[in-house]
């Protein structure tokens, strides 16, 4: 994990992928950091860390931890470990800080996306190191949604064949996404939905290949049946 190997693109190109678990996990209402929760006896940071670090394109892995875990067992194989921010937002910058001076690729995951398998990271990877500067899974989504207004006036039905639910891990060349945090903190933004809504803004395109069902975000207690099911999905298919 910690060497970088070759991607099937000469040179060696260095894919660090950063998770971020420094979340509380409040949705989840488990009293814990929700990185730590388990699914199949192991935290959900464990289980993300060791989808990445199976990428064959990923060479570097940093976790943002919550404070205080950032000596857990778990996060054990990453080649650092950095403290989380107050949103999201920081947490990645936090990561983004930390990466191997040589990183030319990055990824961000989400720690709450545990069961996101490998071909998807490589997948993802792959888009970048394709020449695109940004690359995302998304999967079609499978409800009409509505644009609500605070009196809870629908006021737009948005044509469902034009949207995706966008997952992670997100890809980007490293550059873009430092220039794309930087912006944001010119611009007083803290709390970014995610980080391809950083690069959108400073005018940069953003590529969506094909998501996974199984990189769902682990967000309220019935995601914790849904992981466990493909967990033992999974132990039954080997
Ligand atoms: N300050 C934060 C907030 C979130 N995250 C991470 O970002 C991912 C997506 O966030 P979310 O699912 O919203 O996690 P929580 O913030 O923990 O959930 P909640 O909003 O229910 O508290 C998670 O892996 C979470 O650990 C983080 O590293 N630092
Ligand atoms: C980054 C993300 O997982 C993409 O779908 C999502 O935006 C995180 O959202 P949350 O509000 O932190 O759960």
């Amino acid at each position: 994990m910690t060497h970088a190997r070759r991607t099937g693109h000469d040179p060696v190109v260095s894919v660090a992928c950063i998770v971020v678990a420094a979340g509380r996990g409040e949705r989840l209402g488990e009293g814990c950091p929700k990185a730590f929760v388990e699914i199949g006896g192991r935290p959900l940071v464990w289980h993300a860390l060791r989808a990445a670090s199976g990428a064959a394109r990923v060479t570097h892995v940093v976790v943002v931890a919550p404070d205080g875990l950032e000596g857990d067992p778990a996060l054990a194989g990453a080649v650092a470990v950095v403290r989380g921010g107050a949103t999201r937002q920081h947490s990645v910058a936090n990561g983004l800080a930390a990466l191997p001076g040589d990183t030319e690729v990055v990824l961000v995951h989400d720690a709450a996306r545990c069961l996101a398998p490998p071909e998807l990271f490589d997948a993802v990877a792959a888009g970048v190191l394709s020449g695109h500067d940004a690359v995302i899974p998304g999967l079609p989504v499978v409800d009409t949604l509505k644009v609500v207004d605070a009196a809870g006036r629908v006021t737009a039905t948005p044509d469902r064949a034009e949207l995706r639910a966008v997952q992670t891990p997100q890809g980007f060349r490293r550059d873009v996404l430092e220039r794309a945090h930087a912006a944001a903190v010119e611009r007083g933004d803290t709390d970014a939905p995610d980080d391809a809504a950083l690069v959108e803004r400073i005018g940069l395109p953003v590529h969506v290949v094909a998501g996974h069902p199984d990189a769902f975000k682990v967000t309220r207690p019935q995601d914790l049946l849904l992981a466990e099911s493909v967990l033992a999905r999974r132990a039954a298919s080997v």
